[in-house]
């Protein structure tokens, strides 16, 4: 018998030796024994315990910047939210967490995780934290943007989707759509060699455009000024969207609204609301508006569908209203700092220029305009388009989603009601994915031309989102921006005035646009000058690409554009006109109906006075 065992033994009987009994000495053993197993169990299950604790423990928050007590980031968000995000997860890695009072921002800057949140868990990030803001806005929040996902949402991206982005919708429109880009080029005809705002140029042509497909309404003319109105308010409005307010990050301050955002929201509300609602009650009094190719605009369609009593598909006056901003307001600041983003980079890089100038010159050749059906085959100009839209996103971060369940992404818990960031300005310029990313390199988007889409498929590639908060507006954006921007490169010629460079710092309000709006001078682009004398003064009849515009030729301000050419000349009737073609050396009367053609640069007669 070992020592320990008899010591064991001699305790546990109580100082008594063993032999004396049997019975003792067995039950020690079997204590002995129970001890050691039961030890043995406790341990196991201790660890087992221990090993559920840690498995079912949720995963921390995403790292982030320590930030202060109760403000959390607030103070650090501001001037330039969009590079202290990039600096942060630069430090902190590609999913970062600030915080703004109680509430917590995620911001996501690698394509894998963004994919996780847009495409395994899109269902449960579909949402949007609305802003105050936006719930006063937004009728509190009938429109697309800010309406939380579910039925009501499907029923309204639907309509826009099917009526008007389908192939027959915008075919439908495409006539307004080509008025309101001639009136463009005429407008900036009436100003060549003087600087021009382009930017403003560009977002006028954009709301006309929207307002045409919407209600076939047009804001030239006498409503020009009516079309800056709308811009600065638009500006306005989107700018008090996207400006953090205490009211959000904290709800008890809401009913003082301290910084007056609400109240301001509200004014212009009603400036926008109460215009739709004067075109509405038009509408309703005429009755139809423009047919375009026997299809009804929009707003008819919509005012059919408010009749219709039908729980599913029937929409309320309000929810119009809404909708009917969310259109302007969505397509025209986005699409118009694009285009002045591309004219900017296109500027500076006069080889990309030269290559652009001759894609349309091979493809558009003589004729007068550019039509929808040249855009296909503008290849180069598509890949300048991509381009810009990596190097300039015009939502840089996406319009923030939210999770509406607490949920685990790349080993890190996001809360429930968290706000989404996703930073495609970053994605899109990281070198591990982009060869020389900060490189103004269009050639790059005409290999791989698939893969390199913006259809919500490509998590490198993402300026319009992905998901089930796609974009709406793709196929409008596509076709409008390659048309505009064709015909200001196939009809004028641009120079900076002074002959500066253009600069490419940005400015983060909802959209990121250039801090100084680009300015430019058109030229003309056509070597077929034409001089009209009337013998007592000089008058000029000067050809302009593509649309025949008749010019004064003292003010070089337009007289006509090709459509008006016949009442030009029934004004000027009596006086006598010689035409002096600088090739063929034609001489007209003034009753002669005549059409200028840039590229075969002559003057065509098509109709003579006697
Ligand atoms: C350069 C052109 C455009 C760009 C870059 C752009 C970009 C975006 C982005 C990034 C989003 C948010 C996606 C997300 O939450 O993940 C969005 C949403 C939206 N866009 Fe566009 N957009 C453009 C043009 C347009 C146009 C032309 C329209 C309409 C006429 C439009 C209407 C909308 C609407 C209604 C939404 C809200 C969708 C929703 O929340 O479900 N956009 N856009």
């Amino acid at each position: 018998m070992s020592n320990f065992y008899v010591k064991v033994v001699v305790l546990a009987s109580n100082g008594r030796l063993p032999g004396g009994d049997g019975l003792a000495a067995f039950t020690i053993t079997e204590v002995a024994v129970t001890l050691t197993v039961a030890t043995l169990v406790i341990i196991y299950f201790s660890r087992l315990v221990k090993n559920f604790i840690i498995k079912t423990k949720p995963p921390p928050l995403p790292p982030g910047p320590p930030g202060l007590p109760i403000l959390g980031h607030l103070l650090f968000i501001k001037p330039d939210f969009l590079q202290y995000v990039t600096k942060q997860s630069k430090i902190h890695g590609p999913i970062i967490k600030l915080q703004l009072g109680r509430k917590v921002y995620v911001i996501i800057s690698s394509p894998s995780i963004a994919k996780q949140i847009l495409k395994d868990h899109d269902a449960i990030f579909a949402n949007r934290d609305v802003p105050a803001a936006a719930v006063t806005g937004t009728y509190g929040g009938l429109d697309i943007l800010w309406r939380p996902n579910g039925p009501g949402l499907h029923k309204l991206r639907k309509l826009v989707v099917r009526e008007i982005m389908s192939k027959e919708g915008l075919d439908a429109c495409y006539e307004f759509r080509r008025r309101e880009i001639r009136h463009t080029v005429k407008n900036i005809l009436g100003k060549i060699g003087l600087p021009i705002n382009l930017s403003e140029q560009i977002f006028l042509t954009m709301l006309s455009v929207t307002i045409s497909m919407l209600w076939g309404g047009s804001l030239n003319g006498e409503e020009a000024k009516l079309g800056l109105e709308f811009k600065d308010r638009v500006e306005v409005f989107v700018g008090l969207f996207g400006e953090p307010n205490v009211s959000d990050i904290f709800p008890v301050l809401k009913p003082l609204d301290l910084q007056g955002i609400e109240s301001k929201t509200k004014k212009h509300m009603s400036w926008f609301y109460g215009f739709f609602e004067s075109v509405i009650e038009q509408r309703t009094k005429l009755g139809e508006g423009p047919k375009m190719a026997g299809s009804k605009d929009f707003l008819q369609q919509l005012l059919e569908l408010n009749q219709r009593g039908d729980a599913k598909t029937s929409i309320s006056i309000k929810e119009i209203k809404a909708l009917l901003l969310d259109m302007i307001i969505g397509s025209t600041d986005t699409t118009s700092t694009t285009m002045e983003w591309a004219m900017t980079e296109l500027l500076r890089h006069p080889n990309k220029l030269r290559r652009v100038t001759e894609e349309l010159d091979a493809i558009i050749g003589d004729q007068t305009s550019v039509e929808e059906s040249h855009l296909p085959r503008l290849a180069y100009l598509e890949a300048v388009l991509k381009e810009t839209f990596r190097i300039h996103p015009p939502a840089p971060l996406l319009f923030p989603h939210m999770s509406s369940e607490t949920t685990i992404v790349a080993g890190y818990t996001i809360p429930k009601n968290s706000n989404i960031f996703f930073n495609v300005w970053a994605i899109q310029r990281d070198a591990e994915f982009w060869e020389d990313p900060l490189r103004f390199e269009p050639e790059r988007f005409l290999k791989d031309t698939e893969k390199r889409n913006y259809t919500g498929n490509c998590f490198h590639f993402f300026p319009f989102g992905s998901g089930r908060r796609i974009c709406v507006g793709i196929p409008l954006a596509e076709k409008i921006m390659m048309q505009i921007l064709a015909t200001l490169l196939h009809c004028f010629e641009w120079e900076l005035p002074n002959g500066r460079k253009p600069d490419v710092k940005e400015k983060l309000q909802l959209v990121l646009s250039k801090a100084e709006p680009l300015v430019v001078v058109p030229i003309i682009n056509c070597d077929g000058a034409l001089d009209v004398k009337n013998g007592k003064a000089d008058v000029g009849v000067i050809c302009r690409d593509c649309t025949g515009m008749v010019l004064d030729g003292a003010t070089e301000r337009v007289i006509a554009d090709e459509a008006e050419v016949v009442e030009a000349m029934t004004v000027t009737k009596g006086v006598e006109f010689a035409v002096k073609n600088i090739w063929e050396n034609v001489l007209l009367e003034t009753d002669s109906l005549i059409v200028f053609s840039k590229i075969k640069k002559k003057m065509i007669l098509i109709e003579s006075g006697n």
